[in-house]
């Protein structure tokens, strides 16, 4: 299992102020930002693109950024996100013919590569590829909106991609997104998560830092 990463998603954050507010859960704590990106096509919303992730680069963020691309089709964005400065870029089987390219196209551009999992989507297309990803995102919402209720199935997907990782006995991330919060965290560490990506759980309370602290200490950090 990896050291455990908080990746407060700035989906959830004051758009008015998204510097600050990425600068803000970094310093109370967060390890990673994730950076949902919504193309009104893929999923029903619409969010960021490249341009707002160079641009907290240019602020002087020097995290991880944890680019989750809800888009299809995938290759111009996984170009513009790999030169705006994303640590790590997440795509959808369901979004391209070419999974494999792609995970490809990530890695030779220097990023790390994910693959990411809707609540129906079977674990079968982690065959053939699983030990050229570096990171698994189960989605426990549909994805398109934050604030929704963790879906109770994604455990059973968690413990079942954590069996086969630990098969792998290669670094994989395992990361959940949706409904994560410090009341369900510790269920979802045991069914072997190590990366909780988390949006209103983080933005929606008034002090970052307790919000970061009690999820780290539900999952005994
Ligand atoms: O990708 C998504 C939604 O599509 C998630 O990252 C959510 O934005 C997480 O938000 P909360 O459920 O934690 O509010």
């Amino acid at each position: 299992m990896q050291p455990i990463v908080i990746a407060p998603s700035i989906l959830a954050a004051n758009f008015a102020r998204l510097g600050e507010e990425t600068h803000n859960v970094l310093n109370a704590g967060a390890n990673w930002i994730h950076f949902d990106v919504m193309d009104n096509h893929f999923v029903p919303n619409l969010s960021f693109g490249p341009m707002i992730c160079e641009a907290l680069r240019k602020d002087g963020v020097t995290a991880p950024i944890d680019v989750h691309l809800m888009v299809s089709p995938v290759e111009t964005m996984i170009r513009d996100f790999a030169k705006a400065g994303a640590s790590s870029i997440t795509f959808h089987p369901e979004a391209t013919l070419h999974v494999d390219r792609n995970i490809q196209l990530i890695k030779d551009l220097g990023c790390q590569a994910g693959l990411a999992l809707n609540p129906a989507t079977p674990l079968n297309c982690l065959d053939y590829i699983l030990d050229k990803l570096d990171l698994i995102l189960v989605m426990s919402v549909n994805p398109g909106f934050g604030g929704q209720s963790f879906i109770p199935s994604a455990l059973t997907k968690i413990r079942d991609i954590r069996k086969k990782i630990n098969e792998t006995d290669l670094p994989i991330r395992l990361s959940v997104d949706g409904g994560v919060s410090e009341k369900n965290i510790a269920s979802i560490y045991e069914a072997g998560a190590d990366t909780f990506v988390a949006g209103s759980a983080i933005f929606a309370k008034p002090d970052y830092k307790h919000a970061i602290d009690s999820m780290k200490q539900a999952v005994s950090l």
